[in-house]
């Protein structure tokens, strides 16, 4: 196999590795939620014609048993060297023909040599979920062209996740389309998750790329396919508490919550305890360790009594708060928040028209089709919690219900009338104070990596003002790059800063090397308007800091490890798609791999003058750019 499968990331730790055939393997998904009634186990399906196992509606049921359907001729394009040692796989196997067999969907190696899988056998899945898409009920949505393999714990850390294949046919949930993937959509999602977990934004992950080089798939032109395998703690959305509901499929719901605390989050005792204040530091890290069945909350009927449910609702909110705060601390926009593309784990998660900000444009957002900018990214934080309030209608009941959760008959029959009234109550003020919780985590977790981004040690209320909200004022003004203008900063030293002339000339580093564009005003105006900021920053940087030599290249160090030099913007992924698809290269995506997975770096050792440019200012024609939702 080619040399550039082998660059990227360096694996530095010693864990025990395996091929895929040995990796540890689970199916507790599968086991502990309802399959599809048609297809209720895995020999059921497996002897079914495949092309039965088409589109159709599933009810009472978390997934189908379905396997993924190959293609002919395959190439592997890539493979991430970190997600290999996140899932303990040996390097060494990646070149064989069970790796490539299995993740581009031709090799189900857990029934490997079985001409029928047993009963309790792992087995291929497609998930049943539901969404709100763009503010409305799209009803049954589904895995269409995504199949999880197999569950699998890395001995090493502990963390169990879901191997998923997209792209790999069709499946139930495929309603009109086709069940694959255009190598175009799966070389953005293959490196733009591994760019977000190696810049500490929770994401679902990519293991491998695999080309199909004859496959045409039809999409707008015909193009050609591929599989990622990709790889996550859980692939549940909020859309598939929203198809339980749609559906008054009360016991489903439960079940799926149920699931969620004991299998995804560590256990009941892990979820948040009640906030005992408002106040920012009990919200930020509240207790935990609060047994199973206990009610918290002063009097038995009170609206602020919280059961586990009220927990385990209140654990989704606060995940989300902060990656929805990483997202706007470090400029990334999804595109299309709908409720299927909503992660009960809080990752990022569905990478379709997606973008990474260049010049900092509150409205922006990457997706061509959204006239209304729904998602942009001044939106993405009240999108995230409206798409959360659906889940509170979900889960609804179950938290309102306080100590009656467990009741045989609410159990069976659900809320009686002479109580109806307390249960609304209480789901209702739940959802608002958790409401208020998800605010406080989020605008805390958006300070800390604020304050962090500009190199303090320390938060002041002024900081928001006259740092966070002048600078976004400043470079939205200005049309100044988001992400340059940090990794930018991280090298200035205090000296240079200390009169308004030196303050005025450092402003022309965050300038785009074509200067001002004509409608931000005079240069001089915008020269000040920089300096005065510089001025009020290096106010702080010297409360915070030594202005020893010491001092400063600890703060160059702590600044440069959150500032990224690369991120993976929409022309470098157009270039790279281009390269990769139209011109034959190769060897490029293991670069850019290798970039992405290596943000902070000051060099990559590949080729100065490309690292440079694909770090350098957005070429002025590209900047901004949208796609749309054909994937
Ligand atoms: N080519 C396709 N074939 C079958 N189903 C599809 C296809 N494209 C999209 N879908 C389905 O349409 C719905 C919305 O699509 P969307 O583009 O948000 O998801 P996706 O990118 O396919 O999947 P994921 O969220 O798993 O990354 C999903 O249910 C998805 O499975």
């Amino acid at each position: 196999m080619a040399s550039h499968l082998s660059n990227g990331y360096v694996n530095g730790d010693s864990q025990k590795t395996f091929s895929l055939a040995d990796l540890p393997k689970s199916n507790n998904f599968t086991q502990k939620l309802p399959p599809d009634p048609e297809y209720p186990t895995p020999a059921v399906s497996h002897k079914t014609d495949r092309s039965k196992l088409g589109p159709r509606l599933v009810r009472s049921a978390a997934y189908t048993f379905v396997r993924p359907v190959s293609f002919e001729k395959k190439e592997l394009l890539g493979v991430s060297q970190a997600a290999l040692r996140d899932l303990a796989i040996d390097n060494a196997t990646v070149n064989t023909d069970e790796f490539v067999e299995t993740v581009s969907g031709n090799k189900i190696i857990t029934i490997e040599g079985k001409e029928q899988p047993d009963d309790n056998d792992i087995y291929p899945w497609a998930q049943c979920y539901g969404g709100f898409q763009f503010g409305q009920w799209a009803g049954q949505l589904g895995d269409g062209r995504a199949i999880s393999l197999f569950e699998t714990t890395n001995p090493t850390t502990g963390t169990r996740y879901e191997l998923q294949l997209k792209g790999a046919g069709k499946t139930p949930y495929s309603r009109f389309a086709d069940g694959r993937a255009v190598l175009r959509s799966s070389i953005r999602e293959f490196v733009v998750s591994e760019s977000l977990h190696a810049l500490g934004i929770p994401s679902t992950r990519a293991l491998s790329l695999t080309l199909a080089p004859e496959a045409r798939v039809r999409r707008e032109m015909t193009e050609p396919g591929a599989i990622v395998a990709r790889f996550a703690q859980s692939w549940l959305r909020l859309g598939t508490f929203d198809l339980a509901r749609s559906r008054g499929d009360r016991d489903l719901i439960r079940k799926l919550a149920d699931y969620v605390a004991e299998e995804v989050f560590p256990g009941w005792e892990a979820l948040p305890a009640k906030l005992v204040s408002t106040e920012e530091k009990d919200a930020i890290d509240p207790p935990r360790g609060v047994p199973r069945e206990e009610l918290q909350g002063s009097e038995d009927k009170s609206e602020a009594q919280e059961n586990r449910y009220t927990r385990l609702y209140r654990e989704i909110v606060r995940r989300n708060a902060k990656t929805v705060a990483y997202w706007q601390a470090y400029g990334f926009m999804n595109g299309v928040l709908n409720t299927d593309n909503t992660s009960i784990f809080g990752l990022s998660i569905d990478f379709g028209p997606f973008a990474f900000m260049d010049n900092f444009d509150p409205s922006y957002t990457p997706n061509h089709d959204d006239h209304m900018l729904r998602y942009s990214y001044k939106n993405q934080p009240t999108i995230i919690w409206w798409n959360l309030v659906r889940l509170g209608e979900s889960f609804g009941e179950l938290i309102g219900a306080g100590s009656r959760v467990d009741d045989d008959a609410f159990k069976k029959e659900g809320v009686k009338d002479d109580y109806m009234d307390e249960v609304v109550k209480r789901a209702e003020n739940t959802i608002q104070t958790t409401g208020e919780e998800y605010q406080t985590v989020f605008l805390a977790e958006y300070k800390r990596l604020m304050t962090a981004r500009l190199g303090l040690n320390s938060f002041k209320d002024s900081d928001f003002e006259e740092l966070y909200s002048e600078l976004l004022d400043t470079l939205e003004a200005l049309e100044l790059d988001f992400n340059h203008f940090f990794r930018r900063l991280s090298f200035i030293m205090i000296e240079e800063l200390d009169t308004e002339d030196k303050r005025k000339d450092v402003a022309g580093r965050f300038f785009h090397h074509e200067g001002l564009s004509g409608l931000v005003g005079s240069e001089a105006e915008a020269r000040a308007r920089m300096g005065t900021w510089l001025g009020k920053w290096v106010g702080r940087v010297k409360e915070d800091w030594p202005t020893s030599t010491e001092g400063t290249e600890e703060r160059f160090a702590a600044m440069k490890a959150v500032n990224p030099k690369f991120v993976p913007r929409s022309w470098i992924l157009d270039e790279l798609i281009n390269r990769v698809e139209k011109q034959g290269e190769r060897e490029i995506l293991g670069h850019v791999m290798d970039m992405a997975l290596n943000p902070f770096n000051e060099e990559w050792g590949w080729n100065k003058e490309e690292e440079e440019r694909f770090c350098g200012d957005v070429p002025k024609f590209q900047r901004a750019m949208q796609c749309s939702c054909s994937s």
